[in-house]
């Protein structure tokens, strides 16, 4: 059944039961075309097994998965869209880069003249030449991966850890390929890592996976305003101090919840902002300066510094 949707891909109340174990707890994701979706959560929180459930290698105890507008069995006609590198790419160690590329090709038919030359050069591979696949580094190897997954030309493609392991320039380098995937093929992408801060250079959306729910989804400019510099006023009455507020000129701020606001400006003021407040008859439990660091705000969110 095909249906019409803003998302390219959603799913419902996804899940994945091993025996006794729910690895994947009623997850609902929410991807629009041309975003790059990163999937974060911790080792073992579930991101591998919900990536798999999407690219077809596993199939959900419960739950349903909408891709392209289809759902349920007709999910099977357009596997062909979605390219996929799950855990570390299969490589003929001894063959190049342009010969692994070419095993691929010929299984799908695939003869055009600088084809494979074109996904090289997208993923950074265009000079490795005679090098063996054996001798290439682990971020080489990934691009490669990538590179694989792109054979067919996907509109989804599903990235599991690809940066996991890699030095700072290797990360780079991933990065620089996904933003000509995104710029060059308008592609779509679902990277999943447990590290927030690698991805928040490259995301623009996030869902945040933990002990098999997703606790969070948010795009990148609400992420970037969670972790902004800003003063936290802590206060009984939040609305009361919005007219104070405003006869002081502040217009950038956030009633956050029932205690809390936060003014996302002119941060040095704070001082004279409690002052006023205070003088207006507004008791201020507490004012503090935040500058959450993404990492920071992962952790809490998904219960402490531990076992990351
Ligand atoms: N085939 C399986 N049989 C039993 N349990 C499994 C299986 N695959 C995964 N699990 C368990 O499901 C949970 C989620 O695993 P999953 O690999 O999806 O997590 P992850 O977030 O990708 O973590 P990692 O980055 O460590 O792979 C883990 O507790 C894992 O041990």
């Amino acid at each position: 059944m095909k249906t019409l949707s803003e998302f390219l891909l959603s799913t419902s109340n996804l899940t994945k039961q091993f025996g006794r174990h729910r690895a994947v707890d009623g997850v609902d994701i929410h991807i629009k075309k041309g975003a790059i979706y990163g999937f974060i959560g911790r080792n073992g929180a579930g991101k591998t097994t919900c990536l798999r459930m999407i690219s077809g290698l596993a199939s959900p105890t419960d739950g349903e998965i909408e891709m392209f507008g289809y759902t349920g069995k007709d999910l099977k006609n357009i596997r062909s869209r979605v390219g996929c590198l799950i855990e570390a790419p299969g490589l003929y160690g001894s063959m190049t880069a342009y010969e692994n590329m070419q095993i691929k090709c010929k299984l799908f038919g695939i003869k055009k003249p600088g084809y494979i030359e074109e996904i090289l050069h997208t993923v950074g591979l265009a000079d490795t030449g005679k090098k063996k696949t054996k001798h290439f580094s682990l971020g080489m190897k990934q691009r490669l991966g990538i590179g694989l997954a792109l054979i067919n030309e996907p509109d989804l493609l599903v990235l599991d850890e690809p940066i996991n392991g890699l030095d700072p320039q290797g990360i780079a380098e991933i990065r620089d390929t996904l933003h000509r995937l995104r710029d060059e093929r308008n592609m779509t992408i679902l990277i999943s890592s447990h590290i927030l801060e690698e991805l928040s250079k490259i995301a623009t959306d996030y869902g945040i996976i933990h002990n098999g729910c997703l606790i969070q989804e948010l795009t990148r400019k609400e992420l970037m305003k969670r972790c902004s510099e800003r003063i936290e006023l802590t206060l009984s009455c939040p609305e009361q101090a919005v007219p104070v507020l405003d006869r002081m000129g502040f217009v950038n701020y956030q009633i956050v919840d029932k205690e809390h606001i936060h003014v996302f400006e002119r941060l040095n003021e704070s001082a004279g902002l409690n002052t006023e407040l205070v003088t207006s008859g507004i008791s201020v439990r507490e004012i503090s300066l935040r500058n959450e660091e993404l990492e920071t705000y992962f952790l809490n969110l998904t219960g402490g510094a531990t076992h990351v």
